[in-house]
């Protein structure tokens, strides 16, 4: 073929700046349209040999090279796939590929931003002018016979086309960088790229930097391989003082690394996998060091086919960001990170790998929000993540109580966030009661019940099994009645039945799940808790509030308190009908009191005989008052205010402690402001820390009152 001569079409004058500024913000992407064209390349090849079409060469290693030059400020691409002859580098590259470009211009004309753009259509090959500014082909197809060619385009409008001179069945894309560009001539930067793109990609990849001097190493004589490049035999002689054997070793040309692994974890069936390949697979995708605590392994062909491997990464405080990485790939493509039109938003803080062959390669956000696939794709993993935990909910507790204080703020924040999810593990919620135990919502309900005298009635919350069964139980009963009666009216009676009976039941003070936010802290209210034998769960975490406020809108049969909002009735004990004249005339003394000594005329104080006698004074806040406080502290309504809790707490002093019995009876005594104002505070610690000033004052006081020990 003598040298061959073409203009693109008209519109393509228009073409390269498009492209330029198409994919400006990922612009390292033309490696990956580049090696997935040499992967396609190369897995057409092997067909055409399964296919008897062609025969392969004994040797044959499907491999792409990439080789950086930048001296000569040039990239390129290597792979020994099934080739092109000239008619299909005309063929494919410069006439469907510009027309395709055309329509990608018709299409986009009229709009602008990025957004629109980007990812909407693949540009494959032309995406090489993004940062080229000419690009040569070397081709030699697989065909018997096949001429290489050899095709340059300037990235203008022009292109030219002679034989070639490739030996080998393939094709070799040399990129000659813009100015703009160089960086991706670094080997350093193109194995970043290739990196993030690559890793996974079906066929191994190798990265060398031109004239780059040859690197060796030593290995032992019988690992040599028949693919090894031996350039010295050694012989080791043993060191002095050593005894053994001399050791036979080979100097060899260093073998080349894929950056590639060809068969990801993902793609193997899960039966197959060992935790410690799960863990290393984790280490080396996530760089995470820590172990993942326990992954997911999802395989599905039908009705999408959809891989890939999510972990659950340990979370070690609340302070510690709960931001995961999910990484999407089609067929070991990688598409991109955390694309959350595809991921439920609350399992971004899961890390993990998801390849969807079924989903477009240059997914764009804007286009992926309304698909209806894509909804199915992000529902599909939020359902199998709800399974696996359920699963290891019933078969696996003891793990699952292990990891729960881990796993926790991410099922709760799933619950928040995605409903079907939340209903979907409602019954797998834990709640760690004062005993660091677990237990569920329901079996703290149950011992509640039981510790309070009341055991019928169990199932008031919200529980979609034992409602079925006692609809089940009442269809018998219906049925019994009207023996005529169709299915039909037999199920509405049932409806009506249980309709009647939870109506019943929301008449019923909701019942109260008492609660700690700091053990610390509240220590001297769980002490009592314990004492009565009462129960509390342990909820300390930053989504713990807003996962209550979920609870009880979904539970209108459970009230949340925490441990300190109230003095609750099986704590004190009733003050006899003919004791409470005294005991108001007590009260009335000591709010006065406590009032003039604290300096605060609007100080809530109550008296009550509390059954354990060691506590003194203690403050109590009602929950209300609580997350009020809370609200406007989250959205920083206090202005100036002190939105410290003292302010509202209610002063609890317990009569049957003698202290308080001594402040009653001698409310002249010279110490008594000392003692008031010792035990506010005391109670205040309990609740809240204390201001610098407050906490000045209480040790100094704490020091007099040592100091009149010593008297
Ligand atoms: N390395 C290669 N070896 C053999 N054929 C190739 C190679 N690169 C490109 N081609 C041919 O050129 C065609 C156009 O490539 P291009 O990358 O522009 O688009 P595509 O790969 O078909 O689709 P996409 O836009 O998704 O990348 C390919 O379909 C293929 O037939």
């Amino acid at each position: 073929m003598g040298t061959k001569r073409g203009n693109l079409s008209i519109d393509s004058e228009n073409i390269f700046p498009i492209i330029k500024k198409w994919v400006y913000s990922d612009h390292d992407i033309f490696m990956r349209e580049l090696i997935s064209n040499g992967c396609d390349a190369i897995t057409k090849l092997k067909k055409l040999d399964m296919m008897g079409e062609y025969e392969m060469p004994e040797d044959y290693k499907a491999k792409i090279q990439v080789i950086v030059n930048p001296e000569e400020k040039t990239l390129k691409f290597i792979d020994n796939g099934l080739g092109m002859t000239a008619e299909e580098v005309e063929e494919y590259i410069t006439q469907i590929a510009f027309s395709g470009a055309t329509q990608f211009l018709e299409k986009y004309k009229d709009k602008t931003t990025e957004d629109e753009m980007i990812g909407h259509f693949g540009l494959g090959f032309y995406s090489a002018f993004m940062v080229a500014d000419e690009v040569h082909i070397d081709s030699l197809s697989y065909r018997k016979d096949a001429v290489s060619v050899h095709w340059v385009s300037n990235g203008g409008t022009e292109y030219e086309m002679q034989d070639g001179s490739k030996q080998e069945v393939g094709t070799e894309i040399t990129l000659f960088l813009n100015d703009d560009s160089l960086e991706f001539a670094n080997e350093y930067r193109a194995r970043e790229v290739l990196e993030k793109y690559c890793s996974f990609m079906p066929v191994e990849i190798f990265l060398s930097k031109a004239n780059a001097e040859t690197e060796y190493e030593t290995i032992d004589e019988a690992d040599v391989l028949e693919t090894d490049e031996v350039v010295e035999h050694i012989t080791e002689e043993p060191k002095e003082g050593e005894e053994g054997e001399p050791k036979k070793k080979a100097k060899i040309v260093k073998r080349p690394v894929s950056l590639s692994d060809i068969h990801p974890l993902w793609g193997k069936n899960p039966s197959d996998c060992t935790k410690e390949e799960y863990i290393e697979f984790y280490r080396k995708v996530f760089l995470d060091y820590k172990e993942p605590l326990f992954w997911i392994h999802l395989n599905m062909d039908y009705p999408f086919n959809l891989k890939g491997i999510l972990y659950f990464p340990k979370i070690n405080t609340e302070y510690d960001s709960i931001e995961g990485t999910i990484k999407l790939y089609n067929n070991q493509v990688f598409i991109a990170d955390n694309i959350k039109e595809v991921i439920p938003e609350f399992l971004m803080v899961l890390k993990g790998v998801i390849d969807c062959p079924d989903l477009p390669l240059n997914v764009s956000r804007s286009a992926l929000q309304n698909d209806g696939f894509v909804n199915k794709v992000a529902d599909y993993i939020s359902k199998k993540v709800a399974d696996k935990l359920n699963g290891m909910f019933k078969t696996d507790k003891e793990n699952y109580e292990k990891y729960w204080d881990d796993i926790s703020p991410f099922l709760k924040f799933g619950c928040l966030k995605d409903e079907k999810f939340g209903d979907k593990i409602k019954g797998s919620i834990l709640y760690k009661n004062l005993e660091h135990k677990y237990l569920t919502l329901e079996e703290y309900i149950e011992n509640a019940k039981k510790a309070s005298g009341e055991e019928e009635n169990i199932e008031t919350v919200e529980n979609p099994e034992t409602v079925d069964a006692a609809a089940q139980e009442e269809a018998q009963v219906s049925d019994a009645d009207a023996q005529d009666s169709k299915a039909g009216d037999g199920a509405e009676a049932v409806e009506a039945e249980v309709v009647g009976d939870s109506e019943e039941e929301k008449k019923k003070e909701p019942l109260n799940v008492y609660y700690v936010t700091d053990e610390q802290q509240q220590s001297q209210y769980i002490k009592m808790f314990k004492e009565q034998g009462q129960d509390a769960v342990i909820l300390t975490h930053n989504i713990d509030s807003a996962f209550i406020t979920y609870l009880e809108q979904r539970n209108e049969d459970v009230r949340f308190q925490r441990i300190d909002a109230e003095v609750h009735d099986s704590l004190k004990d009733e003050v006899d009908e003919s004791d409470k004249e005294e005991f108001q005339k007590l009260t009335d003394e000591l709010v006065e009191l406590f009032r003039k000594e604290l300096n605060n005329e609007k100080l809530e104080v109550k008296v009550e005989k509390l059954k354990d006698d060691s506590i003194a004074s203690m403050a109590v806040l009602s929950e209300q008052s609580r997350r009020m406080e809370e609200m406007m502290r989250m959205y920083s309504m206090g202005g100036g205010m002190d939105m410290g809790l003292g302010g509202q707490a209610t002063l609890v002093l317990n009569a049957n402690h003698p202290l308080v019995k001594f402040v009653t009876e001698n409310k002249e005594d010279t110490h008594i402001s000392m003692i008031c104002k010792q035990l506010y505070d005391l109670a205040m610690i309990a609740h809240k820390p204390l201001n610098p000033e407050e906490m000045t004052a209480f040790v100094q006081r704490s020091n007099e009152i040592m100091m009149l020990l010593t008297k």
